[in-house]
């Protein structure tokens, strides 16, 4: 499915510049992914295509770079939800005061990971709990579900 990014901000591009160094995902790191996140009707989702020097086996995606992708959308969905559960807006219209970071990662590999095609990430809030968020995500290629993940993401402390 190709997501109409149009009048979406990415959730990545609200963090505040000085927490958006992260090789994965953040805007103020020139060398990074630049993941992007986006939340449409109570998911998020993003897209991601890999470069051919990501490969495992030939014309499929190193794990590695599966995790990645999948960490950066968790923390992202992770502070995306807390937005959402605290009325703060994800509209561009402020930076986000919500930063998140990863305490657990669990990945489950299903089936490999065609290269060459646009990777959709899913989360789904499982639940928030003080300070902790957990979230449940799904990596897709092609429509298949490649790989399952599921993040305990911690808010950092003001
Ligand atoms: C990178 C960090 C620098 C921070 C400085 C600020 C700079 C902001 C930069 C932003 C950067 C973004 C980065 C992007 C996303 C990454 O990739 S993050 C990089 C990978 N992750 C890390 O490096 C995190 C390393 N771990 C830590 O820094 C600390 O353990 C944490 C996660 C911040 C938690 O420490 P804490 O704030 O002192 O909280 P703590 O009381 O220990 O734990 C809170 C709760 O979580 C539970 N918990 C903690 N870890 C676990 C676990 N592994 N399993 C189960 N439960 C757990 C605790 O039991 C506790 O539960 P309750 O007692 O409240 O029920």
């Amino acid at each position: 499915m190709k997501l109409n990014t149009k009048n979406l901000k990415a959730i990545q591009d609200l963090y505040p510049d000085e927490l958006a160094h992260c090789y994965g995902c953040g805007k103020m790191n020139p060398n990074g992914f630049h993941l992007k996140s986006y939340m449409v009707d109570n998911e998020t989702i993003a897209h991601f295509t890999p470069e051919p020097k990501y490969t495992a086996l030939p014309g499929s995606v190193y794990g590695g770079l599966l995790a990645s992708i999948l960490d950066c959308h968790g923390t992202g969905s992770a502070a995306a939800f807390v937005c959402e559960n605290e009325n703060i807006p994800l509209d561009g219209s402020i930076n986000i005061p919500i930063r998140c970071v990863t305490a657990s990662l669990k990945v489950d590999f299903k089936a490999p990971t065609q290269m060459g095609v646009a990777l959709e990430l899913k989360g789904k809030l499982r639940s928030i709990e003080g300070r902790k968020i957990w979230v449940d995500m799904t990596l897709s290629a092609n429509g298949t579900i490649c790989a399952s993940g599921e993040i305990l993401a911690i808010r950092l402390k003001d």
